[in-house]
């Protein structure tokens, strides 16, 4: 089959776990119908990925790229289909803005551990450190999560009033850790909440997530802490990415927010867009929130769902239930924990849930093309 035609077709993605300084991944496996799963440092699952990861001593590994299942049982580099013919894939206004680049990263994360604190830079910190036009803003929607050591799931997020620069820089030399969390806030989180997290901002993923993470594509992590919660020895390179101490904390933002400024402005309140017997469709992330990127729940009961049909691609997740999808020129069952992606040129799609099974669907779509 020629390249393009699988433009006109959705692509389901094989799995695709990437290396963290931190433990999890069980739900993740369960979520995908193993029986038991195992924690292990493969604690994310990264979607529709064209982003190779950096993971100090890792660097002979490609990691992070997915693979997409062919129909004709053949696998491909996601990035490879894209790289053949960008606007069939990605839309034509699209690749006007962004060439063969997504723009958009979205994973599956599960915590066992706390993670450490850290930052992403934002836009303008990523060109001016490291020459790159993205930074890695990310917004996470909890799809649940456990118990760990008697503690229920949570994040650190934002500096309390009183954090200066100064006092951040010296929390880190002296590598006080219970300072470093004491600095932020700490939320309990719980399945449905959607909490974005913009460049600049400190943060830690508390132990006990279960999320869907939709991100800029990039993999850099400031980490402040040189040993993990388990004992791990982070490197120098984990900490400032190459970019030196001094630059790494240029990467922060020092403003200060009390807990209710964190919970109004970052938590996202879900806005219901349809809502029948068939079907409800909320927005959970929108452009008015952010250009870069979108996101979306369907939950489909009875019926079709018929999707937009916009010139840009998507990436749908199953996150419960089991259906299928149906377009032009075929059809794909689906279950909970598939990954798909659906290209520009696919027409007339809709999807429909397994009678009993309500399908929900998360709908992950790229960088407002026209922003
Ligand atoms: O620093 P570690 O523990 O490896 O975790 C890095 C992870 O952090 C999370 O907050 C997210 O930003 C993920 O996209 C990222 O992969």
């Amino acid at each position: 089959m020629e390249q393009s035609a699988w433009s006109r077709q959705p692509l389901k993605l094989s799995a695709n776990r990437v290396w963290r300084t931190y433990t999890g991944g069980r739900l993740i496996e369960e979520w995908q119908g193993q029986e038991r799963g195992q924690d292990s440092m493969l604690p994310e699952e990264w979607i529709a990925s064209v982003v190779r990861a950096r993971n100090a001593g890792r660097e002979h590994l490609v990691e992070g790229l997915s693979t997409v299942e062919l129909s004709d049982g053949r696998k491909a580099l996601l990035q490879d289909l894209i790289q053949s013919e960008p606007a069939k894939f990605l839309g034509e206004q699209h690749a006007a803005a962004f060439g063969g680049e997504p723009g958009v990263l979205v994973k599956a994360l599960d915590s066992a551990e706390r993670l450490t604190i850290q930052v992403h830079p934002d836009r303008a910190a990523a060109k001016s450190i490291f020459g790159s036009p993205f930074g890695k803003t990310e917004a996470w929607y909890i799809l649940g999560g456990r118990e760990i050591d008697g503690e229920a799931p949570y994040i650190l997020y934002g500096f309390k009033p009183g954090m200066t620069r100064e006092r951040w820089e010296k929390l880190f030399w002296d590598q006080d850790i219970p300072g470093m969390m004491e600095a932020l806030h700490k939320i309990p989180v719980e399945p449905g909440q959607v909490f974005i997290v913009e460049g600049g901002m400190p943060h830690a993923i508390g132990s006990g997530c279960f999320l869907i993470e939709i991100q800029e594509p990039t993999d850099y992590t400031i980490r402040v802490e040189r040993t993990t919660p388990a004992g791990r020895e982070i490197p120098e390179f984990m900490c400032h990415q190459g970019a030196g101490f001094e630059k790494m904390f240029d990467c922060f933002k020092y403003n200060t927010y009390t807990l209710e400024e964190v919970l109004t402005n970052y938590r996202l309140e879900p806005k219901v867009l349809h809502h029948s017997d068939g079907y409800t469709e909320r927005a959970l992330i929108t452009y008015g929130t952010t250009a870069y990127f979108a996101l979306s729940a369907i939950n489909i009961r009875s019926g079709s769902y018929r999707f937009v049909e916009e010139d840009r691609f998507s990436i749908l997740i199953a996150a419960a239930g089991s259906g299928r999808l149906a377009w032009e020129e075929g059809e794909l069952e689906i279950r909970q924990g598939d990954q798909i992606f659906v290209p520009a040129s696919v027409t007339s799609l809709s999807c429909s849930a397994t009678p009993g099974e309500p399908l929900q669907l998360l709908q992950c779509l790229p960088p407002d093309a026209r922003a």
